[in-house]
Order: C-alpha cells, then structure tokens, then sequence
C-alpha cells in the first residue's frame, strides 16, 4: 500500500467520514475505491447505484471508473458505468437500463441532467451508500459548488462520504461541511514542513517577454526531445483557444503533437487521451482539462505557459509527472508582469533557470510557423486570451494597461494589428468602451 491508503483504509472500513490530502500520483483513486468496493461487496444486489465517485473532468472520470473495473476482477457481481457530458445521453440512458451497476462515476452537469431527464434515476440514486469527491477542492470551488449541491440534496443523508485531494486549501476544510458529516476525520499525508510537490521533480521558472515565448517553448522542447529518446511531455496553456493555438505552431515546427481541450470533440478527447497514456515521444499541449488527476505513466517535463489558475492549479499540473516516485521535470513560463503569481509558490522549490539564448535561425522558423497558423486560430485565441487575463483580479484592475499587454500577445503571434471582437464578446467581459480594442 502506498502511505494515503495504508493511513486511510482502516479509517474508510469503520465507516467515517474522511478528508485525506495527500501528494499527486501517490495512489487516491485505489485509496477510496477498495474500501468503498469492500462495503459494497457486502450490500444484497439492487438495481440502486450504491457507490457515486464525481470527478471533475471527463478524462478523469473514465480513469476512475477503469480503475474500479480493475479492482472489481473478484466481485463478478458488481459493475460500473460512467457518465460524462460530450458523450450521447440516450446512450447512457440505455445501457444504465439494459445494465444497472452499483458503481456510477460522473462528471458533475452530466450527472445533474440525468436526474432531471432519465425516468428512474433519481430513484435509483437513493441507493448511494458511499459518495466520493475526487479531486474535492475544485469540485467545490464556485464552478461546480451549485451542482454538487443540488446533487447531495437528491441522495440519502445516512451515508459514507470521502473527499480526496493533493490540494486541501483552508476554504474547503471549512466549506466540508456541505458534503460531510460535522465530525469527519482529516487525513493530511504531506506532513508540516514538507513541500506540496515532490523533491525529484525539478521545478524551474523564466520570466520573458511575451514575444520570445513561442521561440522558448521551441527551443526547450527541441532540446529535451534531443535529451531524451523517451521522451512524454505535458505543455499546459491558459484557454482552450491559446492550446489550439500552440499546437497548431509546435505541429508546423514538425514537433510530434497532440491537442487536448474542451472544444474537441469527446471522441477526440478521447482517443487522445489513450493515446498519450500508452505512447512515449509525444507533446500534448493541453488546456487545464489535464490539469487534476489524470494518470499518463512516465511523464518526463511538465510545461506552464502563461500564468497559472493559481497556486493549486500549479502543483496538480505539475503533478502529471513525478508519479509514483518517478523522477519529472517542471518549467513554468512567466512574462514580467505575471510574475507576482511567484509569491504564491514561493515555499515549494522553484528555481530560475537562464533563458535559452535564441538564434536567428529559430527565430526565423518560428516565423515561418506563425505566417502557416490560419488568421481564424489567431483571433480566437486573442479573444480568449483577453478573456483569460481579464478575469485575473490582479491583471484585470488596469483595463488600459490589459488591453495594451493583449496586444503584446497579439504581435507575438506576427499580427501587425490586434483583431476585432464581436461587440457582444466584449460587452460579456465588460470590456466595452476601453479604448485600444476594436469592435465589430
Ligand atoms: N499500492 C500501489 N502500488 C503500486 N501502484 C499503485 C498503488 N496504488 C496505486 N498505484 C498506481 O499509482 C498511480 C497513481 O495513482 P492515482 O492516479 O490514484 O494517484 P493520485 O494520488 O490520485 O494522483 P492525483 O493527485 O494526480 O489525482 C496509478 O497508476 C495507480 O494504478
């Protein structure tokens, strides 16, 4: 057993309560699974769903419910389903009929739509003997707290619920109370002093001027393919929009890439997910959808470009190397005016590193890679990168002064003029009227 599971079995089998934080990759997901399949494993068969893990990502619910399926090799009797959104609802709606299984893993809108369209889910759900919040702190975040509220008032009060994090911030040990019982125990693996992260990843910074960073990101991720033949690298962007824009550079610059974010299909997400878990020699550049608990094996450098969601974002993307003690390396890619974000992470052990000296000759082929991206890539992810920084609270306070840093990003991408916004786009993010911003 790994330290999380050895601390939090005994506990989960007398029936408590638990909030257990403990570091990414060290083995959560099997830490609630088997005690929670242990319970069940003594239940009578029902048609209800007894066991419901949430996650909140999809890639991460299909981990989790595969996972559980490993586990259930000696409890033939049980079974899982997942629900996810981006996938047909008629589909699940179906196979939930033609196969109840006990166990339900799901992302929380998805979840939210079955109780209110599939007959007989809502009954069937008044079964849930144990509920998991995997990844709890972001589940209970603004984002999703509405959701997960509405979803606990549909499930019986008298039940076991377990809630598991890398990242347990204060907010969410007080905010617990939504989802557990007053007197659930807290298990906390990373002990006083020791660092969130782990001490054989190598976390390092550069800060540089916005239009320099499509050169580094080239030329740090030419050099670690030419280091290391296995090579498996995570690059996290901002938004969707700056992921696409990215990959569509680092794939003109003939890198070997694959593209993960919300506004790919399901199917696509999918199978690129699978793909990056089993391969080696891969780049996928990723929004933050691979941000929280996804497991891809053998991971060797995790990039963040551009400022981080915050400081919890921070270590579970990290966290996509360095697991199960293997060695990782960590680069975070800062300009100037982003790094206040620094103090945040200052007692984990990130250091500078010199800035790679760029030649002409890699100038010139990124050039050349940013005049073969389409305008439409371009634009899009301008719009979103406004977007993005305009709700930083600290970026976002000198309209001015965002408006002239998006257009820095603009000309990074070689746009001579920042592109135009649709009015409404720029009334949603209050941006109207701010001059410097054009309109159409
Ligand atoms: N007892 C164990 N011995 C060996 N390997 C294990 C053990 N338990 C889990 N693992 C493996 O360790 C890996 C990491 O586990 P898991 O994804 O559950 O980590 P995690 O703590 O949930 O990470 P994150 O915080 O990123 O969500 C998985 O590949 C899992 O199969």
């Amino acid at each position: 057993m790994t330290q999380v599971q050895e601390a939090t079995l005994p506990i989960i089998l007398q029936g408590e309560d638990v909030l257990a934080k403990a570091k990414t990759g060290t083995g959560k997901t099997v830490a609630f699974l088997l005690p929670a399949i242990e319970l069940l494993s003594t239940l009578p068969r029902s048609p209800y769903i007894n066991l419901l893990a949430i996650c909140p990502t999809r890639e991460l619910a299909n981990q989790v419910a595969a996972e559980a399926q490993k586990l259930l090799k000696y409890h033939r009797s049980l079974g899982v389903q997942v629900v996810i959104g981006g996938t047909r609802l008629p589909q699940e709606q179906r196979r939930m009929k033609s196969n109840p299984c006990q166990i339900l893993v799901a992302t929380p809108g998805r979840l939210k739509d079955h109780l209110e369209n599939t007959p007989g889910f809502s009954n069937r759900i008044k079964g849930v003997k144990v509920l998991v919040l995997d990844e709890a702190d972001r589940l209970l975040d603004m984002g999703f707290r509405r959701d997960i509220e509405k979803i606990i008032a549909c499930i019986p009060k008298e039940r076991q619920t377990l809630l598991f994090s890398a990242t347990v911030p204060a907010e969410v040990r007080q905010i617990s109370h939504v989802a557990m019982k007053k007197d659930y125990k807290f298990i906390n693996t990373v002990k006083e002093g020791d660092e969130e992260t782990h001490s054989q990843v190598s976390q390092t910074y550069m800060v540089a001027p916005l239009n320099m960073h499509f050169s580094i990101l080239y030329d740090v991720l030419n050099k670690h393919v030419a280091e290391d033949a296995e090579y498996k690298v995570i690059v996290f962007c901002t938004t969707a929009m700056v992921t696409k824009l990215l990959a569509e550079i680092l794939a003109q610059l003939k890198l070997n890439i694959r593209e993960i974010h919300s506004r790919k299909s399901q199917s696509a997400r999918t199978k690129v997910s699978d793909e990056f878990r089993r391969s080696k020699g891969l780049i996928l550049v990723s929004s933050d959808v691979s941000a929280r608990g996804v497991d891809y094996p053998d991971v060797t450098l995790v990039i963040q470009a551009g400022l981080p969601a915050d400081r919890e974002q921070y270590i579970h993307r990290l966290g996509r190397t360095g697991r199960k003690g293997k060695v990782g390396l960590g680069l975070l890619l800062l300009a100037h005016w982003e790094t206040h974000f620094l103090s945040s992470v200052q007692d984990l052990s990130v250091s500078e590193a010199v800035l790679p000296s760029i030649g002409p000759s890699v100038q010139a082929e990124v050039n050349n890679a940013l005049i073969r991206v389409e305008m439409k890539s371009k634009e899009s992810a301008y719009q979103a990168w406004l977007g993005y920084y305009n709700s930083n609270k600290t970026i976002s306070r000198d309209k001015s002064r965002l408006v002239r840093l998006a257009e820095e990003f603009s000309q990074s991408m070689g746009l001579p003029i920042p592109p135009a916004i649709p009015r409404l786009i720029l009334r949603k993010m209050g941006l109207n009227n701010v001059p410097g911003l054009r309109s159409i």
